[in-house]
Protein backbone atom coordinates (compact mmCIF):
# COMPACT_ATOMS: atom_id res chain seq x y z
CA UNK A 1 0.00 0.00 0.00
CA UNK A 2 1.45 3.39 -1.10
CA UNK A 3 0.11 6.69 0.56
CA UNK A 4 1.08 10.04 0.12
CA UNK A 5 -0.93 11.38 3.12
CA UNK A 6 1.00 12.40 6.10
CA UNK A 7 0.17 9.43 9.10
CA UNK A 8 -1.48 10.14 11.79
CA UNK A 9 0.33 10.39 15.15
CA UNK A 10 -0.77 6.84 17.33
CA UNK A 11 -1.33 7.06 21.00
CA UNK A 12 0.72 3.99 22.12
CA UNK A 13 2.40 4.18 25.16
CA UNK A 14 4.63 1.08 24.49
CA UNK A 15 6.68 2.53 21.78
CA UNK A 16 5.03 2.32 18.75
CA UNK A 17 4.86 4.69 16.04
CA UNK A 18 3.50 4.35 12.20
CA UNK A 19 5.73 5.70 9.35
CA UNK A 20 5.78 5.58 5.42
CA UNK A 21 8.16 3.52 3.73
CA UNK A 22 8.66 3.91 0.11
CA UNK A 23 7.23 0.24 -1.85
CA UNK A 24 5.31 -0.68 1.88
CA UNK A 25 3.34 2.66 2.96
CA UNK A 26 2.66 2.48 5.76
CA UNK A 27 4.17 0.51 8.81
CA UNK A 28 4.84 0.24 12.50
CA UNK A 29 8.22 0.93 14.00
CA UNK A 30 10.06 1.27 17.42
CA UNK A 31 9.70 4.96 18.87
CA UNK A 32 12.39 3.25 21.54
CA UNK A 33 14.28 0.49 22.64
CA UNK A 34 11.67 -2.39 23.13
CA UNK A 35 12.68 -5.70 24.50
CA UNK A 36 11.96 -8.97 23.76
CA UNK A 37 8.84 -10.43 24.74
CA UNK A 38 7.24 -6.63 25.29
CA UNK A 39 3.46 -7.07 25.00
CA UNK A 40 3.31 -3.91 22.39
CA UNK A 41 -0.09 -4.11 21.04
CA UNK A 42 -3.67 -5.25 21.63
CA UNK A 43 -5.83 -4.49 18.62
CA UNK A 44 -9.70 -5.50 19.16
CA UNK A 45 -11.03 -6.99 15.64
CA UNK A 46 -14.40 -6.50 13.61
CA UNK A 47 -15.39 -9.72 12.66
CA UNK A 48 -17.91 -10.74 9.96
CA UNK A 49 -19.08 -13.76 7.97
CA UNK A 50 -17.58 -15.30 4.94
CA UNK A 51 -20.26 -14.75 3.00
CA UNK A 52 -20.01 -11.02 3.98
CA UNK A 53 -16.68 -10.77 2.99
CA UNK A 54 -17.47 -12.49 -0.47
CA UNK A 55 -20.27 -9.76 -1.03
CA UNK A 56 -18.71 -6.61 -0.04
CA UNK A 57 -15.16 -7.39 0.58
CA UNK A 58 -13.12 -9.59 -1.82
CA UNK A 59 -11.01 -7.81 -4.47
CA UNK A 60 -11.74 -4.82 -2.83
CA UNK A 61 -8.71 -2.92 -0.42
CA UNK A 62 -10.24 -4.83 2.45
CA UNK A 63 -8.62 -8.02 1.02
CA UNK A 64 -5.32 -7.06 2.17
CA UNK A 65 -6.12 -6.06 5.93
CA UNK A 66 -8.43 -9.26 6.11
CA UNK A 67 -7.60 -12.18 8.02
CA UNK A 68 -9.05 -15.52 8.63
CA UNK A 69 -10.33 -15.83 12.05
CA UNK A 70 -9.81 -19.36 13.75
CA UNK A 71 -11.93 -19.26 16.38
CA UNK A 72 -12.28 -23.24 16.42
CA UNK A 73 -15.68 -22.91 14.95
CA UNK A 74 -16.96 -24.55 11.82
CA UNK A 75 -18.47 -21.97 9.99
CA UNK A 76 -15.44 -19.76 10.24
CA UNK A 77 -15.23 -15.81 10.32
CA UNK A 78 -13.07 -12.93 8.73
CA UNK A 79 -11.19 -10.38 10.47
CA UNK A 80 -10.08 -6.74 10.49
CA UNK A 81 -7.64 -5.88 12.94
CA UNK A 82 -8.42 -2.21 14.37
CA UNK A 83 -5.70 -0.20 15.81
CA UNK A 84 -2.32 -0.86 14.63
CA UNK A 85 -2.80 -4.43 14.09
CA UNK A 86 -3.63 -3.88 10.35
CA UNK A 87 -0.55 -1.69 9.83
CA UNK A 88 2.06 -4.47 10.57
CA UNK A 89 3.84 -5.07 7.77
CA UNK A 90 5.29 -8.19 6.46
CA UNK A 91 8.74 -9.68 6.55
CA UNK A 92 10.36 -13.23 6.74
CA UNK A 93 12.14 -12.84 9.97
CA UNK A 94 9.77 -11.12 11.93
CA UNK A 95 10.23 -9.54 15.23
CA UNK A 96 6.79 -9.39 16.34
CA UNK A 97 4.75 -12.28 16.57
CA UNK A 98 1.20 -12.28 17.09
CA UNK A 99 -1.83 -14.30 19.27
CA UNK A 100 -5.37 -14.28 18.37
CA UNK A 101 -7.51 -13.96 22.06
CA UNK A 102 -11.28 -14.93 20.61
CA UNK A 103 -12.63 -14.67 24.23
CA UNK A 104 -11.65 -10.83 24.03
CA UNK A 105 -12.11 -11.09 19.98
CA UNK A 106 -8.45 -9.57 19.89
CA UNK A 107 -4.93 -9.60 18.59
CA UNK A 108 -1.72 -9.63 21.30
CA UNK A 109 1.37 -8.50 19.28
CA UNK A 110 4.78 -8.95 21.05
CA UNK A 111 7.85 -8.57 20.22
CA UNK A 112 10.03 -11.70 19.46
CA UNK A 113 13.40 -10.46 20.19
CA UNK A 114 14.99 -7.26 21.33
CA UNK A 115 13.95 -4.40 18.68
CA UNK A 116 16.07 -1.43 18.58
CA UNK A 117 14.79 2.23 18.47
CA UNK A 118 13.78 3.31 14.81
CA UNK A 119 13.39 0.17 13.46
CA UNK A 120 10.37 -1.40 11.71
CA UNK A 121 8.21 -3.81 14.00
CA UNK A 122 7.12 -6.19 11.47
CA UNK A 123 5.14 -9.52 11.61
CA UNK A 124 5.13 -12.51 9.35
CA UNK A 125 1.74 -13.15 6.68
CA UNK A 126 2.47 -16.66 5.63
CA UNK A 127 4.11 -18.15 3.03
CA UNK A 128 1.84 -16.70 0.12
CA UNK A 129 2.46 -13.42 -0.82
CA UNK A 130 0.12 -11.48 -3.04
CA UNK A 131 2.63 -8.62 -3.85
CA UNK A 132 6.48 -7.55 -4.90
CA UNK A 133 8.39 -7.54 -1.01
CA UNK A 134 9.62 -4.27 -0.71
CA UNK A 135 13.35 -4.14 0.30
CA UNK A 136 13.73 -4.30 4.13
CA UNK A 137 15.72 -2.21 6.81
CA UNK A 138 15.05 -5.05 9.50
CA UNK A 139 17.60 -6.95 10.68
CA UNK A 140 16.83 -10.96 9.99
CA UNK A 141 17.38 -12.60 13.49
CA UNK A 142 16.33 -15.84 14.87
CA UNK A 143 13.01 -16.53 15.52
CA UNK A 144 12.02 -17.65 19.24
CA UNK A 145 9.59 -19.40 20.69
CA UNK A 146 6.69 -17.45 20.52
CA UNK A 147 6.92 -17.40 16.49
CA UNK A 148 5.43 -20.39 16.64
CA UNK A 149 2.14 -19.36 18.55
CA UNK A 150 2.81 -16.27 16.95
CA UNK A 151 1.75 -16.14 13.33
CA UNK A 152 0.08 -19.92 13.44
CA UNK A 153 -3.77 -18.77 14.08
CA UNK A 154 -3.71 -16.15 10.87
CA UNK A 155 -3.57 -16.24 7.61
CA UNK A 156 -4.26 -13.24 5.11
CA UNK A 157 -7.04 -14.25 3.00
CA UNK A 158 -5.25 -12.48 -0.22
CA UNK A 159 -2.79 -14.96 0.69
CA UNK A 160 -4.43 -18.12 0.01
CA UNK A 161 -3.20 -19.29 -3.15
CA UNK A 162 -6.84 -20.09 -5.27
CA UNK A 163 -7.62 -16.14 -4.39
CA UNK A 164 -4.55 -14.22 -5.90
CA UNK A 165 -5.41 -16.18 -9.76
CA UNK A 166 -2.49 -18.90 -9.06
CA UNK A 167 -4.05 -22.32 -10.55
CA UNK A 168 -3.67 -24.60 -6.57
CA UNK A 169 -3.75 -28.04 -9.65
CA UNK A 170 -0.90 -26.33 -12.14
CA UNK A 171 1.71 -28.99 -12.52
CA UNK A 172 5.61 -27.13 -11.45
CA UNK A 173 8.17 -27.75 -13.90
CA UNK A 174 10.59 -29.97 -12.15
CA UNK A 175 13.37 -27.37 -12.87
CA UNK A 176 11.22 -24.74 -10.66
CA UNK A 177 10.30 -27.07 -7.85
CA UNK A 178 12.45 -26.11 -4.69
CA UNK A 179 14.03 -29.30 -4.31
CA UNK A 180 15.86 -31.58 -6.18
CA UNK A 181 15.46 -35.32 -6.05
CA UNK A 182 18.40 -37.37 -5.37
CA UNK A 183 17.99 -40.15 -8.00
CA UNK A 184 17.70 -43.56 -7.10
CA UNK A 185 20.34 -46.01 -8.61
CA UNK A 186 18.32 -48.22 -11.51
CA UNK A 187 16.03 -50.59 -10.97
CA UNK A 188 15.76 -54.27 -10.11
CA UNK A 189 16.59 -56.05 -13.50
CA UNK A 190 17.91 -59.09 -11.88
CA UNK A 191 16.56 -61.81 -9.10
CA UNK A 192 19.43 -60.46 -7.30
CA UNK A 193 18.86 -56.92 -7.04
CA UNK A 194 15.27 -57.57 -5.78
CA UNK A 195 14.90 -55.37 -2.58
CA UNK A 196 12.80 -57.91 -0.69
CA UNK A 197 11.82 -57.89 3.21
CA UNK A 198 10.49 -60.86 5.33
CA UNK A 199 6.63 -60.34 5.44
CA UNK A 200 4.27 -62.81 7.80
CA UNK A 201 1.59 -65.04 5.69
CA UNK A 202 -0.74 -67.48 6.65
CA UNK A 203 -1.55 -70.45 5.30
CA UNK A 204 -5.23 -71.12 3.97
CA UNK A 205 -5.97 -74.69 3.17
CA UNK A 206 -9.58 -74.09 2.66
CA UNK A 207 -10.72 -70.64 0.33
CA UNK A 208 -13.92 -70.46 2.56
CA UNK A 209 -11.91 -68.91 5.19
CA UNK A 210 -10.38 -66.28 3.28
CA UNK A 211 -13.30 -63.61 3.35
CA UNK A 212 -13.15 -63.25 7.15
CA UNK A 213 -9.68 -63.24 6.97
CA UNK A 214 -9.46 -60.19 4.90
CA UNK A 215 -12.26 -58.42 6.96
CA UNK A 216 -10.19 -59.30 10.14
CA UNK A 217 -7.45 -57.80 8.36
CA UNK A 218 -8.93 -54.35 7.65
CA UNK A 219 -10.32 -54.38 11.05
CA UNK A 220 -6.72 -54.64 13.06
CA UNK A 221 -5.43 -52.07 11.02
CA UNK A 222 -2.51 -54.73 9.11
CA UNK A 223 -3.82 -53.76 5.66
CA UNK A 224 -1.50 -51.44 5.76
CA UNK A 225 -0.47 -49.10 2.30
CA UNK A 226 2.96 -50.48 2.73
CA UNK A 227 1.83 -53.44 1.14
CA UNK A 228 -0.38 -51.74 -1.69
CA UNK A 229 1.95 -52.69 -4.29
CA UNK A 230 1.52 -56.70 -3.34
CA UNK A 231 -1.54 -59.42 -4.17
CA UNK A 232 -2.80 -60.54 -1.10
CA UNK A 233 -3.08 -63.84 -2.01
CA UNK A 234 -0.31 -65.89 -3.38
CA UNK A 235 -1.85 -69.43 -5.34
CA UNK A 236 1.66 -71.63 -5.42
CA UNK A 237 1.76 -76.00 -5.47
CA UNK A 238 -2.00 -75.83 -5.09
CA UNK A 239 -1.30 -73.59 -2.02
CA UNK A 240 -2.88 -70.87 -0.48
CA UNK A 241 -1.44 -68.22 1.46
CA UNK A 242 -2.21 -65.14 2.77
CA UNK A 243 0.12 -62.14 3.18
CA UNK A 244 -0.87 -60.31 6.45
CA UNK A 245 1.81 -57.58 7.25
CA UNK A 246 5.84 -56.93 7.15
CA UNK A 247 7.81 -58.13 9.41
CA UNK A 248 10.09 -56.05 11.48
CA UNK A 249 13.18 -58.64 11.87
CA UNK A 250 13.92 -62.15 12.61
CA UNK A 251 12.67 -62.28 15.92
CA UNK A 252 9.31 -60.26 15.13
CA UNK A 253 6.60 -62.15 16.57
CA UNK A 254 3.73 -63.27 14.09
CA UNK A 255 0.51 -61.54 14.48
CA UNK A 256 -2.16 -63.63 16.29
CA UNK A 257 -5.01 -64.65 14.31
CA UNK A 258 -8.35 -65.00 16.22
CA UNK A 259 -8.67 -69.15 16.38
CA UNK A 260 -12.47 -68.69 15.36
CA UNK A 261 -11.06 -67.42 11.94
CA UNK A 262 -8.64 -70.17 11.08
CA UNK A 263 -8.13 -73.00 13.56
CA UNK A 264 -4.35 -73.76 14.27
CA UNK A 265 -3.06 -71.55 11.79
CA UNK A 266 0.22 -72.04 10.29
CA UNK A 267 1.99 -68.54 10.41
CA UNK A 268 5.34 -68.10 9.12
CA UNK A 269 7.76 -65.15 7.43
CA UNK A 270 8.11 -65.12 3.84
CA UNK A 271 10.37 -62.45 1.37
CA UNK A 272 7.89 -60.18 -0.45
CA UNK A 273 9.25 -57.33 -3.12
CA UNK A 274 9.11 -54.19 -1.47
CA UNK A 275 7.93 -51.80 -4.25
CA UNK A 276 6.04 -52.91 -7.43
CA UNK A 277 6.54 -53.92 -10.89
CA UNK A 278 7.85 -50.85 -13.18
CA UNK A 279 9.03 -53.38 -16.91
CA UNK A 280 7.55 -56.85 -17.50
CA UNK A 281 11.08 -58.37 -16.18
CA UNK A 282 10.49 -57.03 -13.08
CA UNK A 283 6.97 -58.35 -12.93
CA UNK A 284 8.62 -61.80 -13.59
CA UNK A 285 11.27 -61.40 -11.17
CA UNK A 286 9.40 -60.16 -8.24
CA UNK A 287 6.30 -62.58 -8.96
CA UNK A 288 8.39 -65.16 -8.01
CA UNK A 289 8.66 -64.23 -4.17
CA UNK A 290 5.30 -62.97 -4.25
CA UNK A 291 2.56 -61.65 -6.73
CA UNK A 292 3.12 -57.82 -7.18
CA UNK A 293 1.29 -55.12 -9.28
CA UNK A 294 2.44 -54.68 -12.20
CA UNK A 295 2.39 -50.29 -12.81
CA UNK A 296 4.37 -49.45 -15.82
CA UNK A 297 5.28 -46.14 -16.04
CA UNK A 298 7.79 -44.11 -18.41
CA UNK A 299 11.71 -43.78 -17.35
CA UNK A 300 12.44 -41.80 -15.05
CA UNK A 301 8.96 -40.79 -14.33
CA UNK A 302 8.64 -39.06 -11.16
CA UNK A 303 5.63 -37.68 -8.92
CA UNK A 304 3.91 -34.07 -10.60
CA UNK A 305 4.11 -31.77 -7.62
CA UNK A 306 1.29 -29.15 -8.60
CA UNK A 307 1.66 -25.36 -7.28
CA UNK A 308 -0.57 -26.07 -4.33
CA UNK A 309 1.48 -28.93 -3.22
CA UNK A 310 4.65 -26.67 -3.61
CA UNK A 311 3.26 -24.22 -1.47
CA UNK A 312 2.56 -26.87 1.37
CA UNK A 313 6.20 -27.76 1.12
CA UNK A 314 7.49 -24.55 1.76
CA UNK A 315 5.47 -23.96 4.67
CA UNK A 316 6.84 -27.08 6.46
CA UNK A 317 10.00 -26.33 5.03
CA UNK A 318 10.00 -23.02 7.23
CA UNK A 319 8.08 -24.74 9.98
CA UNK A 320 11.50 -27.07 10.34
CA UNK A 321 14.15 -23.63 10.21
CA UNK A 322 11.49 -21.99 12.50
CA UNK A 323 12.67 -25.28 14.65
CA UNK A 324 16.00 -25.61 13.59
CA UNK A 325 16.43 -21.54 15.07
CA UNK A 326 14.26 -22.17 18.25
CA UNK A 327 17.19 -24.88 19.43
CA UNK A 328 19.88 -22.03 18.72
CA UNK A 329 17.74 -19.38 20.27
CA UNK A 330 17.70 -22.08 23.71
CA UNK A 331 21.21 -22.45 23.37
CA UNK A 332 21.42 -26.30 22.23
CA UNK A 333 25.02 -27.11 21.33
CA UNK A 334 27.58 -29.71 22.07
CA UNK A 335 29.76 -28.45 24.73
CA UNK A 336 32.40 -31.20 25.38
CA UNK A 337 35.73 -29.39 24.10
CA UNK A 338 34.29 -26.97 22.19
CA UNK A 339 31.01 -25.13 21.58
CA UNK A 340 29.16 -26.29 18.84
CA UNK A 341 26.00 -24.88 17.98
CA UNK A 342 23.05 -27.47 17.12
CA UNK A 343 20.47 -25.05 15.60
CA UNK A 344 18.53 -28.69 13.73
CA UNK A 345 14.98 -28.50 13.17
CA UNK A 346 12.17 -30.80 11.73
CA UNK A 347 9.13 -30.68 11.11
CA UNK A 348 6.17 -33.12 9.81
CA UNK A 349 3.37 -31.87 8.06
CA UNK A 350 -0.48 -33.25 8.34
CA UNK A 351 -0.51 -35.08 4.68
CA UNK A 352 -1.12 -32.90 1.90
CA UNK A 353 -4.61 -31.74 0.75
CA UNK A 354 -5.90 -29.25 -1.38
CA UNK A 355 -8.10 -27.41 0.74
CA UNK A 356 -6.56 -27.25 4.25
CA UNK A 357 -2.87 -26.36 3.94
CA UNK A 358 -2.73 -24.84 7.13
CA UNK A 359 -0.21 -27.32 8.12
CA UNK A 360 -1.18 -26.73 11.68
CA UNK A 361 -1.48 -30.59 12.44
CA UNK A 362 1.82 -31.65 12.19
CA UNK A 363 5.01 -32.41 14.18
CA UNK A 364 7.68 -30.62 15.30
CA UNK A 365 10.95 -31.28 17.02
CA UNK A 366 14.54 -30.31 17.92
CA UNK A 367 17.88 -31.15 18.43
CA UNK A 368 18.05 -31.22 22.44
CA UNK A 369 21.19 -33.43 22.98
CA UNK A 370 22.73 -30.47 24.92
CA UNK A 371 19.82 -29.44 27.74
CA UNK A 372 18.97 -33.48 27.62
CA UNK A 373 22.86 -34.45 28.69
CA UNK A 374 21.53 -37.43 26.15
CA UNK A 375 23.68 -38.05 23.00
CA UNK A 376 20.92 -39.80 20.97
CA UNK A 377 18.25 -36.81 21.22
CA UNK A 378 18.30 -35.48 18.04
CA UNK A 379 15.95 -33.43 16.06
CA UNK A 380 14.74 -36.91 13.91
CA UNK A 381 14.53 -39.45 17.07
CA UNK A 382 12.84 -36.01 19.12
CA UNK A 383 10.54 -36.16 16.49
CA UNK A 384 9.63 -39.51 16.02
CA UNK A 385 9.79 -40.61 19.83
CA UNK A 386 7.18 -37.55 20.78
CA UNK A 387 5.01 -38.37 17.98
CA UNK A 388 4.77 -41.96 19.50
CA UNK A 389 3.94 -40.89 22.61
CA UNK A 390 1.31 -38.30 21.32
CA UNK A 391 -2.38 -39.07 22.24
CA UNK A 392 -3.39 -38.59 18.68
CA UNK A 393 -1.20 -41.18 17.34
CA UNK A 394 -2.13 -43.75 20.38
CA UNK A 395 -5.59 -43.07 19.45
CA UNK A 396 -4.86 -44.46 16.13
CA UNK A 397 -2.90 -47.93 17.37
CA UNK A 398 -0.60 -48.93 20.09
CA UNK A 399 1.66 -50.61 18.15
CA UNK A 400 2.59 -48.66 15.18
CA UNK A 401 3.15 -45.55 17.32
CA UNK A 402 6.17 -44.59 15.49
CA UNK A 403 5.34 -45.10 12.26
CA UNK A 404 5.32 -41.93 9.22
CA UNK A 405 3.67 -44.46 6.67
CA UNK A 406 2.87 -41.81 3.81
CA UNK A 407 4.30 -39.15 5.88
CA UNK A 408 7.13 -36.40 5.02
CA UNK A 409 10.27 -34.74 6.87
CA UNK A 410 11.37 -31.68 6.48
CA UNK A 411 14.70 -31.38 8.16
CA UNK A 412 17.34 -28.40 8.33
CA UNK A 413 19.88 -30.72 8.25
CA UNK A 414 20.14 -34.31 6.21
CA UNK A 415 20.00 -36.85 8.66
CA UNK A 416 23.08 -38.80 10.21
CA UNK A 417 22.74 -42.60 9.61
CA UNK A 418 21.07 -43.15 13.08
CA UNK A 419 18.49 -40.86 11.96
CA UNK A 420 18.45 -42.12 8.70
CA UNK A 421 17.75 -45.90 9.93
CA UNK A 422 15.17 -44.26 12.52
CA UNK A 423 13.28 -43.10 9.01
CA UNK A 424 13.53 -46.17 7.62
CA UNK A 425 12.42 -48.07 10.13
CA UNK A 426 9.56 -45.61 10.37
CA UNK A 427 8.41 -45.97 6.84
CA UNK A 428 8.75 -42.34 5.87
CA UNK A 429 7.64 -41.32 2.52
CA UNK A 430 10.00 -38.69 1.51
CA UNK A 431 12.46 -36.59 3.34
CA UNK A 432 13.45 -33.30 2.33
CA UNK A 433 16.87 -31.68 3.90
CA UNK A 434 18.04 -28.08 3.62
CA UNK A 435 21.91 -28.48 4.56
CA UNK A 436 23.35 -31.62 3.26
CA UNK A 437 26.37 -33.01 5.34
CA UNK A 438 28.36 -35.11 3.45
CA UNK A 439 30.72 -36.09 5.68
CA UNK A 440 27.97 -37.70 8.49
CA UNK A 441 25.15 -38.01 6.74
CA UNK A 442 22.60 -41.22 5.77
CA UNK A 443 21.48 -39.91 2.39
CA UNK A 444 24.22 -39.17 0.24
CA UNK A 445 24.55 -35.66 0.83
CA UNK A 446 24.44 -33.34 -2.13
CA UNK A 447 25.18 -36.41 -4.21
CA UNK A 448 28.68 -37.21 -3.31
CA UNK A 449 28.20 -38.24 0.55
CA UNK A 450 31.06 -40.50 2.07
CA UNK A 451 27.88 -42.73 2.83
CA UNK A 452 25.77 -43.99 -0.18
CA UNK A 453 22.17 -43.40 0.43
CA UNK A 454 21.25 -45.77 3.40
CA UNK A 455 17.27 -46.13 1.80
CA UNK A 456 19.18 -47.84 -1.37
CA UNK A 457 21.31 -50.41 0.25
CA UNK A 458 20.51 -53.50 -0.59
CA UNK A 459 19.03 -55.47 2.97
CA UNK A 460 17.41 -52.62 3.81
CA UNK A 461 13.48 -53.33 4.29
CA UNK A 462 11.92 -49.87 3.38
CA UNK A 463 12.58 -46.46 0.53
CA UNK A 464 11.92 -43.31 0.66
CA UNK A 465 12.44 -40.65 -1.60
CA UNK A 466 15.23 -37.89 -0.95
CA UNK A 467 15.05 -34.07 -2.10
CA UNK A 468 17.61 -31.67 -1.08
CA UNK A 469 16.29 -28.69 -0.52
CA UNK A 470 17.21 -26.02 -2.80
CA UNK A 471 14.67 -22.57 -2.77
CA UNK A 472 15.48 -19.98 -0.24
CA UNK A 473 13.49 -16.97 0.52
CA UNK A 474 9.81 -17.41 2.21
CA UNK A 475 11.31 -17.51 5.95
CA UNK A 476 13.80 -20.28 4.60
CA UNK A 477 17.42 -20.09 5.13
CA UNK A 478 20.23 -21.69 5.66
CA UNK A 479 21.81 -18.38 7.93
CA UNK A 480 22.49 -19.46 11.19
CA UNK A 481 22.02 -22.91 10.78
CA UNK A 482 25.20 -24.26 9.62
CA UNK A 483 27.22 -26.47 11.87
CA UNK A 484 30.66 -28.55 12.10
CA UNK A 485 30.83 -31.19 9.07
CA UNK A 486 32.17 -33.43 11.42
CA UNK A 487 29.36 -33.64 13.66
CA UNK A 488 26.00 -35.95 13.42
CA UNK A 489 22.71 -33.97 12.18
C1 LIG B 1 -1.99 -5.30 6.37
S1 LIG B 1 -1.45 -4.13 5.20
C2 LIG B 1 -0.08 -3.38 6.01
C3 LIG B 1 -0.20 -1.87 6.06
C4 LIG B 1 0.00 -1.21 4.74
N1 LIG B 1 1.41 -1.03 4.46
C5 LIG B 1 -0.70 0.16 4.68
O1 LIG B 1 -0.08 1.15 4.32
O2 LIG B 1 -1.90 0.21 4.95
C6 LIG B 1 -0.79 -5.21 4.01
C7 LIG B 1 -0.27 -4.53 2.77
O3 LIG B 1 0.96 -3.85 3.06
C8 LIG B 1 1.86 -4.00 1.99
N2 LIG B 1 3.06 -4.69 2.50
C9 LIG B 1 3.18 -5.34 3.68
N3 LIG B 1 4.41 -5.84 3.82
C10 LIG B 1 5.10 -5.52 2.73
C11 LIG B 1 6.42 -5.80 2.27
N4 LIG B 1 7.31 -6.50 2.98
N5 LIG B 1 6.79 -5.32 1.06
C12 LIG B 1 5.91 -4.60 0.30
N6 LIG B 1 4.64 -4.33 0.68
C13 LIG B 1 4.23 -4.78 1.86
C14 LIG B 1 1.17 -4.80 0.91
O4 LIG B 1 0.60 -3.88 0.00
C15 LIG B 1 0.06 -5.49 1.66
O5 LIG B 1 -1.04 -5.75 0.86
Amino acid sequence: MSSSSKPPQHLNSTGCHIQVTPGKGRGVFASRPITSNTLIEISPVLLFTKDEYERYGKHTVLDHYTFIWKDGTASGKMALALGLGSLFNHYPHPNVSYTLDTSTDSIQYRTCRDVEEGEELCIYYGSQLWFEEAENGVDGSSLSEEEEDGWGGLSMVAGEGTSHNMDPHEIIDEEQLPFTRIKPPPEEETLEDVRTAPAWVIDVPDPRYITALLKWLKKTGLDSPDLGHLKRIRKYDNKTTLLLCLATGDDDSPPSVPDDLLPNPSIHQHPVPLSSALTPTQLTLKSTFWPTYYTPRKKDQVEDWTRAQCDWAWEAMRRAVAEGKKARAKGEGLTDTRFEQLPIGAYVPAPFQLDDNQNDNGFSGFDTRTSTSHPLRHAVLNLVRDLGESHHNKAESNTSSYLLTSRSIFLTHEPCIMCTMALLHSRVKEVFYLIPMARTGGCGGDGAGTCPPIPWLKGVNHRFEICRWTGEGRGIDSEGLRIDEDLDA
